[in-house]
């Protein structure tokens, strides 16, 4: 599996998108699934059930798409806080995509279906997220100011760098 992590904004829908159409493999977002299983939206099931619910659903949702068939991997920005899914990612080559903060806020400021970007601290949020996607992360990229094109570039080449250097 290829699994992407990071920030909301970082761009891990959008690359996970191209990644999988460039290795020719099945392209999977957990928060699809996690949509799917709910029957609802994300932002509906934060609004209703809380966020500890689709924590529990996402939790899931993440174990059993990584026990699946290999695919390229998009996992929500707020997964790896759970401590059973940072121990299931270390199976895995996970890229973290690095975003600064005001690159997202540039990207998804306006986005009214991401219920944690209107919450006060975000850019605390922001700040201490950054080394959980560290400490779970094989491969990290840079994101600022580049495209969705440039950063699938860089994550090919150094994955496959990374895999004929054993
Ligand atoms: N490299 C990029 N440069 C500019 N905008 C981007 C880039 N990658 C993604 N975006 C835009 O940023 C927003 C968030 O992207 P998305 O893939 O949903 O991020 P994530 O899944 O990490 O939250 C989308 O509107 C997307 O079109
Ligand atoms: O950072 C978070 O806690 C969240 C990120 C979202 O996914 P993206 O990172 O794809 O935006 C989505 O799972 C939910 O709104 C919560
Ligand atoms: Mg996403």
């Amino acid at each position: 599996m290829i699994v992407l992590v990071g920030f909301m904004g970082a761009g891990k829908t959008t690359v996970g998108q191209l990644l999988a159409e460039r290795l020719q493999l099945p392209f999977t977002d957990t928060d699809a699934v996690c949509e799917q299983r709910a029957g609802r939206p994300v932002g509906d099931v934060f609004a209703t059930e809380g966020e500890e619910a689709f924590r529990d659903l996402e939790q899931r949702a993440v174990a059993d798409v990584l026990a699946g068939p290999e695919a390229v991997v998009a996992l929500g920005g707020g997964a790896c806080g759970r401590p059973a899914t940072r121990e299931v990612l270390a199976a895995h080559t996970v890229v973290h995509l690095r975003v600064g903060f005001e690159e997202v806020l540039r990207r998804i400021g306006g986005d009214p279906l991401r219920p944690l970007l209107h919450r006060p601290g975000l850019r605390e949020l922001h700040a201490g997220r950054a080394a959980v996607y560290e400490s779970v992360a094989s491969l990290t990229v840079d994101v600022d100011g580049r495209s969705p094109e440039e950063v699938a570039d860089e994550v090919l080449a150094r994955r496959l760098g990374a895999t004929a250097a054993g």
